[in-house]
């Protein structure tokens, strides 16, 4: 036979209470299980307040008038109504007992335990008649039991601890003489000797379920939940979080007592020494298997079996000389603690002795502090002591899994993850069973830290990177494009989602905690009543705090390159198309690259040179195995170079930098390419990537325009005075082409110089052939010496360029 216990939000609604007779008709047939129930949802607490509002004082007569209401609704609406009356009136009596009971601690402002446990006890008998009174309509022989007469207790109220022997006797007889019924049994209640209510402390009713199901031998326990089982992380926090088939007993205890509040961990005692199954299912959603919690799992292939995390924890520190060496002085701390009913959570002790931490409850702790105070007095005043302080604002995350004993790394694993997401650790705990590593940190961490860790063990399952974005131009929008087609293949073929949780342009900005839908992002932008903010853009990409968070920077703007360093300050890789950064002081190159290094995250820019070629990369390669350059020879205008290779016949210079620009080759102001500046950064850029600490004013840059041209007051006036220059393009057109030249903008870096030059070069030189907005880079080093590395291909446009801005985001998800 099987127990079946019904939660709160099980039993909470008209819905609920329906598919919980389904699940039971389903079973029809079969044994009979004992079905046992909580109290609605909400109404545990409404008793409590209820109980102290009546101790001070205060009206309690609406939570009463609610609680009732709430049950008349559902047996209004679920029995017909010549079958409502008796039920109407059980409940009726019950309340009227209750009103009785709170109107003596009214009476007597006084509310003592035993009276609490007593006025807590009619939530579940409430709900229990209620429901075995539906159950009537659909089942025959319906049998409704007062758990409080079967489950026998010492007098602790509030937390009673089981007579087993005596209990489990009750109980077989009761179901020795009721086997053919259809039991339902109120859970959570019990009662002394003197037969007065008792209550069985937090997670009771699931307690009640497992000792049921202990004395009845009982083949399993299902405990019917509104969630689908346990999962691998609260989904509060980590939206990735799955359910776990199987669980051992000691993985379900430790995974709950840091938080999962599934199954409460004291209650899966009996069914442990019984060795009985304990399947956690759903209510809402038939289709879930369930959690298996039980004896000899098979062997699972995850790395941990869950994170959990308690998010409030107060942290005391007890240290000085006076420890080192003395026998037994932790023993008289945690003794005294126990004694004065203080939880210790968790305790790291440094190997030296000379300090003790331990964690408890933000409400035990100033209690913790003052009794330590009053212990080690003597201690404290002869300063072999320091006097103790509490310090607040802190969480608890644990790993937890069997498999860990016999996986070396783990622990690597899991302080990788929070040391590159900048998550501070205060202390740490492994237990001795090595089934749980705990680590202690600030609250303000918790959520990243969990989702971090959660990434960093299920990493073969699925990483997820938070990519925020500015600028929504050629660049930007090609790569939402690119980014919403991709999608599903990353998903399927790398592992790896890429949700992008912010967008900002000049006008407006929009950001959504679960991620914005690229095939609406624009609508989604127009309509958001955010003016754009850089700075509040950024305090709220710092506040979502998540796990592998980029900013990818898709203007051509110097205003976001003033955040660069304290984004990757606060451990936010950064990925940018913007050459700007790059292009400015040396000191502000050198300290971007030194922020990603010591905050462990990327600093990636493979499109300020040469677009989505492998221009950066490919000398990041060459330095980082020992070569040397000696000298790199490059076209990197894709702007010129197209110009150059279409400036032919009848077409006028500025009809061919007009299609340039159309085709979304140049800079948002073409003049920036023209004039020279965009190679000049890229030069300047490649020169202290291969190791040289120029700066803009080192480079030697002939201007290929006349005078006027580089005068000109906007892009209108631009054009006006290349349109106004024809005569002399023509000439330098006519010129090349009389001696079989081609017109070429070539820089030049060697023994530490950089020089950008116009050259009309024959068809012996490697650049004379190029096409379109050809890029073309040859690197002679140590090892490339006799002939040069050479990279080509097309270095400008927006699908080119968005597609390596994806590539470098891409390559930070597969670190
Ligand atoms: N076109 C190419 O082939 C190519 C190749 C490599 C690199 N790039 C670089 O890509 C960048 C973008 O080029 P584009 O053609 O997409 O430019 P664009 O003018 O089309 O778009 C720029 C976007 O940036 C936004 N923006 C500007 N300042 C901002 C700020 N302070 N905050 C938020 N948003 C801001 C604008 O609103 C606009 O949406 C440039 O830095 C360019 O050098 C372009
Ligand atoms: N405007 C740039 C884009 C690539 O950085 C060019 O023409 O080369
Ligand atoms: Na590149």
């Amino acid at each position: 036979m099987n127990i079946l216990k019904f939660g709160g939000t099980s039993v909470g609604s008209i819905e609920s209470i329906t598919a919980l007779m389904e699940i039971l008709k389903s079973r029809e047939g079969t044994e009979n299980p004992v079905v046992v129930l909580s109290a609605m949802s909400g109404i545990t607490n409404a008793l409590l307040e209820m109980a102290e509002s009546a101790k001070n004082l205060k009206d309690y007569s609406e939570s009463l008038k609610l609680m009732e209401e709430r049950h008349f609704t559902i047996i209004r609406t679920l029995l017909p109504a010549a079958a409502q009356n008796p039920v109407l009136t059980r409940i009726r009596i019950y309340l009227n007992e209750l009103e009785d009971i709170l109107q003596s601690v009214y009476n007597l402002r006084e509310l003592s335990p035993q009276t609490r446990d007593l006025i807590l006890s009619y939530g579940e008998r409430c709900a229990t008649e209620m429901i075995s009174h539906i159950a009537k309509q659909q089942f025959k022989d319906v049998l409704y039991a007062d758990g409080s007469e079967l489950i026998k207790t010492d007098s602790n109220f509030g937390q009673a601890k089981v007579n087993v022997n005596l209990t489990e006797m009750l109980i077989r007889t009761f179901y020795g003489s009721n086997k053919d019924k259809l039991i339902f049994v109120t859970g959570f209640i019990s009662s002394n000797d003197e037969g007065r209510v008792t209550t069985l402390g937090r997670g009771g009713s699931d307690y009640t379920a497992a000792i049921w199901g202990s004395a009845l031998d009982a083949d399993e326990i299902q405990i019917w939940t509104d969630v689908d089982g346990m999962l691998t992380a609260d989904p509060r926090i980590v939206k990735k979080a799955f359910s776990l088939p199987e669980l051992s007993y000691t993985e379900a205890m430790e995974l709950s007592y840091f938080g999962a509040k599934v199954i409460y961990p004291p209650t899966m005692i009996p069914a442990f020494l019984k060795k009985i199954p304990i399947v956690i299912k759903n209510t809402f959603n038939l289709d879930f298997p369930g959690t298996y919690i039980k004896h000899g799992v098979s062997p699972s292939n995850l790395p941990i079996k869950g994170i959990s995390s308690i998010d409030g924890i107060s942290v005391l520190n007890l240290s000085g000389s006076g420890m080192v060496g003395k026998a037994g002085f932790s023993g008289r701390l945690f003794s005294m603690l126990s004694r004065e009913q203080v939880n210790v959570v968790l305790i790291t002790q440094s190997s030296s002795e000379h300090s003790i931490t331990f964690a408890v409850k933000p409400s035990d702790s100033l209690k913790a502090l003052s009794l330590i105070n009053k212990e080690f007095d003597l201690e404290l005043q002869a300063k072999k002591l320091e006097y103790p302080e509490v310090e607040n604002g802190l969480s608890i995350l644990a790993i937890v899994g069997e498999n860990m004993k016999r996986t070396p790394g783990m622990s690597g694993k899991l302080f990788s993850a929070l040391g590159r997401n900048g998550v501070n650790v205060r202390a740490i705990a492994q237990g001795s069973s090595e089934y749980n590593i705990s680590v202690i940190l600030s609250k303000s961490d918790l959520s990243k830290a969990v989702n971090a860790v959660h990434d960093a063990f299920y990493s073969d399952l699925k990483k997820t990177l938070h990519i925020f974005c500015l600028g929504t131009g050629n660049i930007g929008k090609t790569l939402f494009a690119q980014l919403q087609s991709q999608m599903q293949f990353l998903a399927d073929h790398n592992d790896l989602q890429v949700k992008v949780m912010g967008i900002s342009n000049t006008r407006k900005m929009h950001l959504d905690p679960n991620g914005i839908d690229l095939t609406q992002w624009e609508e989604e932008l127009d309509m958001a009543n955010m003016k754009a903010s850089l700075p509040d853009f950024i305090k709220k990409m710092k506040a979502m705090n998540l796990p592998n968070c980029v900013f990818v920077d898709n203007t051509a703007s110097p205003n976001p390159v003033e955040y660069y360093l304290d984004i990757l300050e606060s451990s936010i890789s950064v990925v940018t198309c913007n050459k700007i950064g790059n292009s400015a002081d040396y000191e502000q190159y050198a300290a971007f690259k030194q922020a990603a290094r010591t905050y462990g995250v990327d600093f990636f820019y493979e499109t300020n040179v040469g677009a989505g070629l492998p221009i950066i990369r490919t000398l990041r390669d060459l330095m980082l195995s020992g070569d040397k350059v000696a000298r790199i020879e490059a076209i990197l205008s894709g702007t010129i170079s197209y110009i150059f290779n279409n400036y032919k016949e009848e077409i006028l210079f500025h009809e061919i930098v007009k299609e340039a620009q159309d085709k979304g080759y140049t800079e948002p102001d073409p003049r920036d390419d023209l004039n020279g500046k965009d190679f000049m950064r890229k030069m300047l850029i490649l020169a202290r990537d291969a190791g040289y600490a120029l700066e803009e004013k080192d480079i030697e840059l002939q201007n290929m325009l006349p005078p006027s041209c580089m005068a000109a007051v906007d892009v209108d006036d631009f054009y006006a005075e290349l349109k106004n220059n024809t005569d002399y393009f023509e000439g330098l057109k006519k010129q090349a082409a009389a001696e079989h030249k081609v017109l070429r903008y070539i820089g030049k870096l060697e023994d530490g110089k950089v020089a950008i030059t116009l050259q009309m070069v024959d068809e012996s030189h490697p650049f004379f052939t190029l096409s379109g907005s050809d890029n073309i880079i040859s690197f002679t080093t140590n090892r490339y010496k006799d002939r040069p590395l050479v990279v080509k291909g097309p270095g400008a446009g927006a699908e080119v360029t968005a597609a390596g801005v994806f590539a470098d985001i891409i390559n930070i998800g597969k670190r």
